[in-house]
């Protein structure tokens, strides 16, 4: 139908109709005049690295001569005169030591005297003595050879033979005479050819040509050894002028600055005695400087400040020696390994020098810091794996990162809470502040009496202070306010919980004032670092004084130095005058840490860890009573006191044995004596709960 409609109106939309516009040809480029494709040209092949590096070579080869007649004339120079004994007076009075200085400048004295003295002799008697002794061994020879010719005039019965040893000599001289005449000419063109090149042998064995004209490999140093010509070279150019001034009056001698360099580890170590009037802060404010001027990176080289005055250490590193790996862990390799919590120290790794770094964890709080991935997690747990093989020690764990790191303390952990939500930081919150009841608890216990270890771990504890909810009181969990109850329950714990082996280990991530409050910062007594931004992390780290004293973790290299920590405490051996040490850790992979905690499980009896925290609910003595117990056959009394205690603090913190007596009484699994001890059965427990179960089930029906 709609085919026969006809319509009367103008098509209202036209097929649009595409308006073409002529671009026109890009104008061709203007030729480029020839002076400037010369110019071009030529500083192309003038800066090619094949031209380079052959000028170099030529410039180089060179300059060998003209340093080799400089040594030579230097050799010469001060072979003759007393220069060496003003230098030497001269770097003496430039480090200060001006006993010393007297005693070149003696010294220097009494060589002129002598000096003299032979000149004045030489001077006097040489020609004479000379004239004198020219003809004593011309009369001697003769005399010799006319003898020997009477000898063999005798022998042969021939008075001709008289003069023939004589001919003989006369003859030989002659010849000489005749070869030097050859030779002499072309001896004579050869001469300076010979000379230069013993110079340049000289110039080239001492490499005495100036840094950019040698050879790349030796212009970056890679790999070599540190001299103490090199290391008084990196001073020179260290950029302190009174430090170059000194040295320069020094000269070769300014090597007296160092102590013999020795092997240390898997670098070197020497030590510094600065000249007067150069501190060691001006040395280690450039550290990077005098790590370049060595042909080391930054991270291969460090200054810490010995107890001798005016003296810095410095240890420099192999070449790429700090990026091999160290061993394993004794932890891993030693399965044979137990912990003593109070007179062991934990085996974490390797100091720099190589000596195996092990850390004592006795009465101490702990922090951990670190960019994320460079194996703070790992540094903390290989710690608490170590203390775990301590079977007396306790634990309670939070994960606040929760992604199976520390799975494996499971049923070895009192509590072990693994997760990043809000819930799990007010889980966590709470376990803190069933540790401060613990604390408490301890606290008012008569004076004497021993408590064992209890480690409230939290890792990634950065989540608990940035959490921003708030309970139904209107107290936030985070924060660090005086309400602040994360912050205030680990303030608590590390006013007070040293004492009573109540302590706090936390591992915290890029630390800023808001997510590692000060107060909690400097509540630790070991404080541990891997690689930082900052150098203001660092301080929130480890302490204005660690990082005064040389301690630099952000100058630690983010993914190669993971595991490398600087660590500050009273508890691992640190060289005395240093304020911090830089320990590689081992590397306990997942794997070898549930090996080693399965091996922590096997000497307890048996630990029912829980996953959360419940509060003010209604407990079920009876099944809390089973539940601690868990494989043990019997357990005493007190401990099932105790670990109800660690359970809820808040049901079962001030229970006395009394009241476990009160709660058992008629289940038939009263507490009873065994080996002179009040103790509880598990058998029993298990069947009084399968009573009551039936019981209650009976009664229900
Ligand atoms: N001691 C070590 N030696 C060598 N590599 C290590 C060492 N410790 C850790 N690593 C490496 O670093 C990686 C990260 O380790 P870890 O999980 O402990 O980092 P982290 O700092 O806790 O990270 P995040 O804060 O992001 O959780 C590991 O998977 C491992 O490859």
């Amino acid at each position: 139908m709609s085919e026969n409609v006809v319509s009367l109106h103008k098509n209202p939309d036209p097929t649009p109709v595409t308006t073409l516009t002529v671009v026109p040809d890009p104008a061709p480029a203007k030729p480029v005049p020839l002076w400037l494709r010369s110019g071009r040209a030529l500083r192309t092949a003038v800066t090619h690295d094949a031209t380079r590096t052959t000028a170099r070579t030529v410039a180089r080869h060179g300059l060998y001569v003209a340093g080799g007649a400089r040594i030579v004339a230097k050799r010469a120079w001060d072979g003759r005169t007393a220069a060496r004994y003003e230098r030497y007076m001269r770097t003496a009075e430039a480090a200060g030591n001006f006993e010393a200085a007297a005693e070149w400048e003696e010294r220097g004295q009494r060589f002129r005297d002598a000096r003299h003295r032979r000149r004045r002799m030489d001077l006097l008697h040489s020609p004479l003595d000379a004239a004198k002794g020219a003809a004593v061994t011309t009369g001697m020879g003769i005399g010799g050879l006319v003898l020997l010719g009477v000898a063999m005039a005798v022998a042969t019965k021939d008075a001709t033979e008289v003069v023939t040893p004589l001919m003989a000599v006369i003859k030989f001289i002659n010849l000489m005479v005749t070869i030097v005449q050859v030779v002499w000419g072309p001896a004579v063109s050869l001469a300076p050819f010979l000379a230069l090149l013993a110079l340049w042998s000289v110039g080239a064995h001492q490499q005495a040509a100036p840094q950019w004209a040698l050879p790349d490999r030796v212009r970056n140093g890679e790999g070599e050894p540190i001299t103490p010509s090199i290391v008084v070279k990196a001073l020179r150019d260290l950029g302190v002028p009174a430090l170059r001034n000194a040295i320069k009056e020094m000269g070769d001698a300014g090597a007296s600055m160092l102590s013999p360099i020795v092997i240390a580890g898997c670098g070197v170590e020497v030590d510094v005695t600065l000249p007067s009037g150069v501190s060691t802060i001006e040395v280690q404010g450039r550290r990077r400087k005098l790590a370049e001027n060595l042909a080391r990176h930054e991270h291969e080289v460090f200054i810490t400040i010995p107890q001798a005055a005016r003296t810095v250490r410095l240890w420099v590193a192999d070449s790429g020696a700090l990026d091999e790996p160290i061993g394993p862990s004794p932890l891993v390799t030693d399965d044979t390994l137990t912990a003593d919590y109070a007179k062991g120290r934990a085996p974490w790794g390797q100091d720099l020098r190589g000596d195996a770094a092990a850390l004592s964890l006795y009465q101490r709080h702990l922090l951990i810091t670190g960019l994320s991935n460079q194996g703070k997690t790992v540094a903390l747990r290989s710690l608490a794996l170590w203390l775990s093989l301590d079977k007396s020690v306790q634990f309670l764990m939070g994960d606040l990162k929760g992604v199976g790191d520390w799975a494996m303390f499971d049923g070895l952990a009192q509590v072990l809470i693994q997760g990043p939500t809000d819930e799990h930081v007010i889980q966590v919150t709470e376990m803190v502040e069933g540790a401060v009841e613990e604390m408490n608890r301890r606290i008012q216990a008569p004076p004497g009496t021993t408590f064992p270890a209890l480690i409230v771990l939290v890792d990634e504890a950065q989540v608990a202070f940035m959490c921003p909810v708030k309970d139904e009181e209107g107290r936030y969990y985070g924060g660090a306010k005086a309400t602040s109850r994360y912050f205030m329950a680990v303030r608590k714990i590390h006013n007070q919980g040293r004492a009573v082996n109540v302590l706090m280990w936390q591992g915290t991530q890029d630390p800023t004032d808001q997510n590692l409050p000060k107060l909690v910062r400097e509540g630790a007594h070991t404080r541990a670092s891997l690689a930082l931004g900052t150098e203001s992390q660092a301080r929130m780290a480890l302490g204005d004084k660690a990082v005064d004293g040389g301690a630099a973790p952000n100058l630690l290299r983010p993914g190669l130095d993971q595991g490398t920590l600087v660590v500050a405490s009273s508890g691992i051996d640190i060289p005395k005058g240093q304020s911090s040490i830089t320990v590689r850790t081992h590397y306990v992979d997942d794997d070898a840490a549930e090996a080693i905690t399965d091996r922590a499980k096997a000497l307890r009896d048996g630990v029912t860890t829980l996953h959360v925290v419940e509060r003010g609910q209604e407990r079920d003595p009876l099944a809390d009573i089973a539940a601690v117990i868990a494989d043990a056959p019997r357990l005493r009394t007190q401990d099932v006191i105790k670990r109800l205690s660690a359970l809820d603090g808040d049901a079962y913190g001030d229970w006395s044995p009394g009241d476990l007596t009160r709660v058992l009484d008629g289940t038939g699994a009263e507490p009873y004596k065994s080996d002179g001890r009040m103790v509880v059965s598990r058998d029993q427990i298990t069947r009084a709960l399968a009573h009551r179960e039936a019981n209650d089930s009976a009664s229900g029906a």
